[in-house]
């Protein structure tokens, strides 16, 4: 059977003046974790905060959830270079670390102080030293990447190089707000079919009208950003998405 809905909303479209208060309150809402989205400008033409901002917002999620104790970070790096900011977000509070596949690969960056060679970053090696850290580990594709790009990483034997989540991109990563790219997901129907187990998340233009579409291919994390945040009520929508979630469970 399929893991139960995870409802991470995105605070990307959270009023980032009100940040701490908006986290907290979302939490209060029902959601199960926080989708964290870190742009640099380089990865993709938009650009947010780093870790010093997730420190100090990390005070207002650390409240009891539904089913995962405390607020959990779901940091999605949208950036150049994965490796070199492990550390960081590991002080901050971030509890699932997930990277870009193409990041990974193309990284060309200067050696970190740490001695951590960012030009030699494999995927294998990148989730292996997430996993040191103490946190979870999260590969993201995005559309023109081939899910085929995954299956060798999925299948390593060595369990600590394995991811514990895969986030399949459903619109070009940059933005909130865009429209849901339903072409995605046989991505998601073939990684459901491989592995019963494993957290599928997608990540732009869910909202109530697309999520039955993403939980019939057997996506169980749900990111969403816009459709909680400009929400009258926010935990209904929250709601709503959960039980297209769970209603399919064990049907996949
Ligand atoms: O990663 C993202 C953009 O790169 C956002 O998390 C995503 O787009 C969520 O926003 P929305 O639900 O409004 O589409």
């Amino acid at each position: 059977m399929s893991p139960p809905a995870i409802i991470a909303p995105s605070i990307l479209s959270a009023d980032f003046a009100e940040l701490g208060r908006a986290c907290s309150d979302t939490m209060g809402q029902g959601a199960d974790w926080l989708h964290v989205d870190i742009m640099d400008g380089h990865f993709v033409p938009n650009m947010t905060f780093g870790a010093p901002v997730v420190t100090k917002v990390r005070p207002h999620v650390d409240r009891p959830t539904r089913a995962y104790g405390r607020g959990t970070f779901d940091c999605h790096m949208m950036i150049a270079e994965p490796k070199r900011w492990v550390r960081d977000f590991k002080k901050a509070g971030c509890d699932l670390y997930c990277f870009h596949y193409e990041a990974a690969v193309s990284s060309t960056a200067a050696d970190t102080p740490e001695g951590y060679s960012a030009a030699q970053t494999s995927p294998k090696e990148l989730i292996r030293f997430i996993h040191e850290l103490g946190m979870q580990a999260g590969i993201a594709i995005k559309p023109k990447t081939s899910v085929d790009v995954l299956w060798d990483i999925l299948e390593n034997p060595v369990a600590e190089e394995r991811p514990d989540m895969v986030l399949v991109m459903t619109v070009e990563p940059g933005f909130g707000g865009q429209s849901f790219m339903a072409s995605e997901l046989p991505k998601v129907t073939a990684l459901r079919k491989k592995y019963p187990e494993l957290h599928i998340e997608v990540d732009g233009g869910l909202s109530e009208k697309t999520i039955d579409q993403a939980a019939d291919a057997g996506a169980n994390v749900i990111v969403a950003g816009s459709a909680v945040f400009g929400a009258a009520d926010p935990g209904e929508v929250i709601r709503k998405l959960r039980e297209a979630v769970d209603s399919r469970r064990g049907k996949l």
